[in-house]
């Protein structure tokens, strides 16, 4: 659904902030994009939505070329930024504006969602917090029923109980031919969420695996010494002894720790990358 080759981007001539890098994601799924502060995770997001334009190779999504920015290829997607700016309306004139963009647009699931999140309905966006103005957002972007969704940091803002029911509702909505990419450096909130990790690295996607995938090849671990563990790659100090990831030759099923893993892969990459290639 998602077709990447040799993508190079840069906001100045020579500065290239993603470079020849390649991605390929099919629909059904929910990506979780990391990467460090700066990697450009926005950026891709951003090109994959046609609000940036790749100075070099080729982005197709939804079989269309996002730059061509076509009526069919907007209606298809939906782009939650981090940092949102809403007009001072009502909730229902937003609606009465923006939903006729998304033709799969559902008014219950929108009105559904917003009494998940405990939003007054009668407000004026300008008037919200901003952890309630994100609850509309995430709401309208669902609601959208778009086939491509791209969250930039979804959770910043919201408070626990709404962290979780993000989870819920996202868990719930994703359809077969739906894809949703989560840019976040929130990993706790999303771990259970996420089916594929994509790690943006060096300009490219390093690593691109699913979850299972991940725990098959490596074990995440407490214990209290470093002894216990005869093949470990990466170790934290944990309040009672230590969190490890280790190589799982024993094939111990494990809960794959999004933070750690993604730790582990900046700091022990040739070796973490190498039990996938
Ligand atoms: N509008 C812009 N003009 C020039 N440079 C930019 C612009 N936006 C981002 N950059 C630069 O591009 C690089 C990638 O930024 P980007 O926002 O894509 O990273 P990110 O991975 O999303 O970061 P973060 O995790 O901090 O949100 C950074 O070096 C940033 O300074």
């Amino acid at each position: 659904m998602i077709n990447i080759e040799n993508l190079t981007f840069g906001y100045h001539k020579k500065q290239a902030v993603l470079e020849n890098l390649d991605l390929h994601l099919k629909p059904g799924h929910i990506y979780g994009l990391l990467g460090r502060n700066g990697a450009g995770k926005s950026s891709l997001l951003h090109n994959i939505c046609g609000l940036l334009f790749p100075d070099a190779g080729t982005c197709q999504v939804a079989g269309k070329n996002p730059a061509d920015r076509s009526p069919e290829f907007l209606q298809q997607v939906f782009l939650l930024p981090e940092e949102i700016y809403l007009p001072n309306v009502s909730i229902k004139s937003y609606l009465d504006i923006y939903a006729p963009f998304y033709p799969e647009f559902n008014r219950d699931l929108f009105f559904q969602f917003l009494t998940e999140f405990e939003i007054p309905v009668e407000n004026k966006l300008q008037s919200m917090s901003y952890g309630q103005k994100k609850k509309v957002m995430i709401s309208f972007a669902l609601a959208t029923q778009a086939k491509v969704l791209l969250m930039d940091e979804p959770t910043n803002g919201l408070d626990i109980p709404s962290k979780r029911q993000f989870r819920k509702i996202i868990a719930g909505i994703i359809k077969e031919d739906q894809l949703i990419i989560i840019s976040t450096h929130q990993v706790k909130d999303l771990d259970s969420l996420i089916d594929f990790v994509l790690i943006l690295e060096d300009k490219k996607i390093i690593l691109h695996q699913p979850v299972d995938h991940i725990t098959e090849k490596l074990s995440f671990k407490q214990v209290m010494s470093l002894d216990e563990i005869a093949t470990p790659i990466y170790s934290e100090g944990a309040l009672k002894g230590y969190a490890v990831v280790a190589i799982n030759n024993k094939q111990e099923h494990s809960r794959l720790d999004m933070e750690m893993f993604f730790n582990a892969v900046l700091t022990e990459k040739q070796q973490i990358l190498s039990q996938f290639n």
